[in-house]
């Protein structure tokens, strides 16, 4: 699928959405009039209380749930208007996930578990775009190795890089940092901040660390299933 987008600067986008799980008396709504712009080249930020509605939107945004009301575009792409079939196909084409367990294939090489979106969607890997990748995170050395023969560290590496490999239009990444001693989160947090300010990659990561929120452009802060509001970071 390909997806075009006339507002350049906007990579995606949540319009007063409602999300409600449940119904009648047992209904939680979780998202409840959220409005979110994601900005094309940057990295976000998305901070709140437990329950405040943060992985409700980015799942929506990513494509993997869909909403009850209120639009979620990726690109000029409306996901409201897709079949189940067409998000995934979005997903696989458009979107990067880093999660925090990793979830790297055990039985491969960092070198085959960076290039599986690639070979799954049966693309040929842009060789020069992932040898980039690879050396900016300090990966050159380890591409034979298997996941249990690395550390935390370079595990959530491989992670990233298998997410940007198909340098998707939009990079989720929920507390990719979680597992990582403060040395390993920081260079990982540096990374993922050159990665959109060099490479031109577009980020968000939900976060609880203030510390890794203040990596980011921009930090939404979300209360009661809406962002109460935005704040912009100092350029570093
Ligand atoms: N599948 C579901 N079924 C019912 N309720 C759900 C479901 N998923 C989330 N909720 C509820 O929706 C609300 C928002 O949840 P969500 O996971 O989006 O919050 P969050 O901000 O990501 O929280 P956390 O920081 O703890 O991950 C919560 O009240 C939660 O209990």
């Amino acid at each position: 699928m390909t997806i075009t987008s006339v507002r350049t600067d906007v990579a995606a986008l949540a319009r007063d959405v409602v999300k409600i799980y449940g119904r009648g008396e047992t209904a939680v709504r979780a998202l409840d009039g959220a409005t979110l712009s994601i900005p094309a080249g940057r990295f976000t930020a998305v901070m709140g209380p437990s329950g405040s509605g943060k992985s409700t939107l980015m799942h929506a945004m990513a494509g993997l749930d869909t909403v009850d009301e209120g639009q979620v575009l990726i690109g000029d792409t409306d996901l409201g208007r897709l079949s189940e079939r067409q998000r995934t196909l979005l997903r696989r084409d458009h979107v990067g996930f880093v999660f925090q367990s990793f979830n790297l294939v055990p039985t491969l090489t960092a070198a085959e578990n960076i290039a599986l979106p690639l070979t799954l969607a049966g693309r040929r890997a842009d060789q020069a775009w992932i040898d980039e990748i690879v050396a900016m995170l300090g990966l050159g050395d380890r591409l034979r190795h298997r996941p249990a023969e690395m550390s935390g560290g370079q595990r959530q590496r491989v992670a990233v890089a298998r997410a940007l490999a198909a340098r998707p239009r939009i990079v989720f990444a929920d507390e990719p940092t979680g597992n990582l001693d403060s040395r390993a989160g920081e260079a990982l947090l540096g990374f993922l901040r050159h990665a959109a300010h060099e490479l031109g990659q577009t980020i968000v990561m939900v976060t609880h660390d203030a510390n890794a929120a203040a990596y980011a452009d921009q930090v939404a802060h979300f209360a009661d299933g809406r962002v109460a509001g935005v704040t912009r970071n100092e350029e570093k």
